[in-house]
């Protein structure tokens, strides 16, 4: 711990600056993962963590169990936090950054609150988090700052531990560079089978969530239409990858491309965002087109979401209108995206300021620091969130 007071990200941010000015001296990362059941007993008590008090039908869950019994009741996304975990420790280490990683999960061993007490015995109490989820919405965003702020005050450390959190990264060019490459080989894998760019679909996929939820998405001074700052980043990230790979592969400038959703729930007379990847699909052929290529732009690994909604459904809708498909690699591990959140790390250590930091739309780079009403969810009401700017 410093012996002077530096003030944390709140404080220097309570002159409603959403980027932070000073020095930033944390004692640890604390990377912050989903969760996801590791045995069939598991599947069922994952599932209530997940939707605790949340109104998904019950038809939904054991629908949803299902999937996760269809691999053995193992959800391979523990792993890949455990691998990316590793994989940020060793880049740390690489450039000097003396910085342990700690790593716990929302909804399923290893917990949060573990990783927040192992950090604190270990005396690391300014904690910089990294969630694994790059757009900002209540679920892929401020449900991780109400979970550090539960799990402060669950651990007994109010007014010992703090947990801010890295901007969200959707535009960084780590994270965009993995899709980048999936989709120009997908491209080349088709065109090398004798199909014409207009032959070719590019569907990037993310998670559908209620709508009421994406127009509260992001800071309520941007105005970004019903979508909000969720559908706005994932439209802006589509058109910068495309326009990549139009300088990157000139042929293919003519193929059409199209954001879709996925993985619905809740009930059906809630509105969410449409349309459904496998709708889509089924529309295709009577388009024209006979190849289609899935890109789960809204995840960082080949969880439950990417193999069965999309390898499985997905994949079957096409089977069966007899279009070609293939899924393109989620960021995993991938050298650009692990060196591309530690340089998130550096940047805020170093209160590098807004304009020399890397994005690639116009929307970023994106703040450091939430406002108060940013991604509110309505349905539940406020709760306390972590890593957000003083009211
Ligand atoms: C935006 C978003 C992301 C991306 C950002 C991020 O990565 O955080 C994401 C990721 C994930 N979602 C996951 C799993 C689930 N999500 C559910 C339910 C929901 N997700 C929602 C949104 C999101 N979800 C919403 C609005 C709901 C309904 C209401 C609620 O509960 O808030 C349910 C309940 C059953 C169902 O309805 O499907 C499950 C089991 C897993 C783990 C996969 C594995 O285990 O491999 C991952 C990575
Ligand atoms: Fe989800």
């Amino acid at each position: 711990m410093s012996k002077t007071h530096v003030p944390h990200a709140t404080e220097a941010s309570r002159s409603g600056e959403p980027w932070v000015s000073q020095e930033q001296p944390y004692d640890a990362i604390l990377l912050t993962g989903f969760g996801g059941p590791e045995g069939q007993d598991d599947v069922i008590p994952f599932l209530r963590n997940v939707t605790a008090g949340r109104g998904i039908p019950d038809e939904r869950l054991e629908e949803v169990a299902t999937h996760y019994r269809h691999f053995g009741g193992i959800s391979p996304i523990n792993e890949h936090n455990a691998q990316l975990r590793a994989a940020i420790d060793t880049e740390l280490q690489q450039r000097g950054m003396n910085l342990p990683v700690y790593w716990g999960n929302r909804n399923w061993a290893p917990y949060l609150e573990n990783a927040v007490t192992e950090a604190a015995q270990a005396g690391h109490v300014r904690l910089l988090a990294i969630a694994t989820s790059a757009y900002s919405s209540y679920s892929s965003c401020r449900q991780y700052r109400e979970d550090f702020a539960r799990a402060i005050v669950d651990t007994g450390l109010s007014g010992v531990v703090t947990i801010d959190k890295v901007r969200q990264f959707f535009d960084h060019p780590g994270f965009v560079r993995p899709f980048i490459e999936g989709v120009g080989d997908a491209l080349k894998g088709f065109e090398s089978a004798g199909m014409a760019p207009q032959d070719i679909r590019i569907l990037f996929a993310t998670h559908s969530i209620p709508m009421a939820d994406a127009a509260r998405s992001g800071p309520k001074e941007l105005e970004l239409g019903a979508g909000g700052a969720y559908a706005a980043q994932h439209v802006a990230v589509g058109e910068y990858i495309m326009d990549q790979l139009r300088a990157e592969l000139p042929a293919r400038n003519t193929t059409d491309w199209e954001l879709v959703y996925q993985s619905r729930s809740g009930p059906p007379s809630q509105p969410w965002l449409e349309p459904d990847v496998c709708d889509r699909i089924s529309e295709l052929p009577a388009e024209g087109v006979e190849a289609v290529i899935i890109v789960p732009l809204g995840f960082l690994s080949d969880h439950m979401e990417v193999l069965w909604d999309l390898d499985e459904e997905a994949m079957e809708a096409a089977h069966q209108v007899g279009l070609q498909a293939v899924r393109t690699p989620t960021p995993g591990v991938h050298h650009d995206f692990v060196t591309g959140l530690v340089d998130l790390i550096a940047e805020r250590m170093q209160a590098i300021p807004p304009q020399q930091r890397a994005h690639v739309t116009k929307l970023g780079p994106w703040y450091d620091v939430c406002r108060p009403e940013c991604c509110e969810n309505v349905r539940r009401g406020f709760r306390p969130a972590a890593a957000g700017m003083a009211p």
